[in-house]
């Protein structure tokens, strides 16, 4: 169980406050308002912020004070995640080890990871030598062979368009599926919400609220949310 016990985390004069809990293996999005918060509670749960007050716990183990690398969580951003010149078998590979010393065995799940994600034999290719959609696939690829249980996903299909996004946020549930991860997402777009994440987390007026059920929530939105949906 990942739980955000009276976390209250700060960001020059903002500040966000959440006091809840989730099941291991649940998908949770991360909805609100532009500037109330979304990223910085990954951020505090990452560990690229620390929490001004209160603790993180992952399955009852105090994570609070671990660097963003110890922690059982891996995040993937809406910028580019990959290094332009490195190739893609080198980038899926900073995955499981950020000094690229791979042995064999550590290339063979390299390959293995990018064939997971629909780009077998892709591996001596350069980023730039991709599309948008592949570019995705391999940061999806280092985040499947990081094998971490918490993974957090901040607008990260945004650039992609629908029909594509759709298909990565099928292949990121499949993957969670697989691995029993628990996935937090940030999403402007209720149908995303809708279609990858029982549980939704609004995110507005200094609080990340405890997660409700999607649909409801989308069918019957409190006040605030409806006039953010429009
Ligand atoms: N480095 C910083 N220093 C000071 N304030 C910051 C910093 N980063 C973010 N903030 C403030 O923290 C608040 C929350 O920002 P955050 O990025 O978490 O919002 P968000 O909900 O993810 O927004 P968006 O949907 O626009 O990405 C904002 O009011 C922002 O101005």
């Amino acid at each position: 169980m990942l739980a955000l016990d009276g976390v209250r985390l700060t960001q020059g004069t903002f500040a966000l406050a959440a006091d809840w809990a989730v099941e291991p293996g649940a998908r949770l999005a991360v909805i609100g308002p532009s500037g109330a918060g979304k990223s910085t509670l990954l951020m505090g749960i990452a560990g690229f912020i620390d929490p001004a007050e209160g603790r993180i716990t992952w399955e009852g183990r105090d994570i609070t004070g671990l660097a963003p690398g110890a922690r059982p969580v891996s995040v993937l951003f809406q910028e580019e995640n990959l290094f332009g010149h490195l190739s893609v078998a080198r980038n899926v590979g900073l995955g499981l080890r950020p000094d690229l010393r791979l042995d064999a065995g550590d290339k063979a799940r390299v390959e293995a990871a990018l064939a997971r994600v629909g780009l077998p034999g892709m591996g001596m290719r350069l980023p730039g030598e991709l599309s948008g959609g592949q570019r995705s696939r391999v940061a999806l690829a280092r985040v499947l062979l990081r094998q971490r249980p918490v993974l957090l996903l901040d607008e990260p299909f945004a650039a992609l368009g629908p029909a594509l996004k759709r298909e990565m946020l099928a292949l990121v549930g499949e993957i969670a599926d697989e691995s029993g991860a628990t996935v937090l997402m940030v999403t402007h777009d209720p149908q995303d919400a809708r279609a990858f994440a029982g549980q939704t987390v609004v995110v507005a007026e200094g609080r990340a609220a405890a997660p409700v059920a999607t649909g409801p929530l989308l069918d019957d939105p409190p006040d605030g949310l409806r006039d953010y949906l429009g």
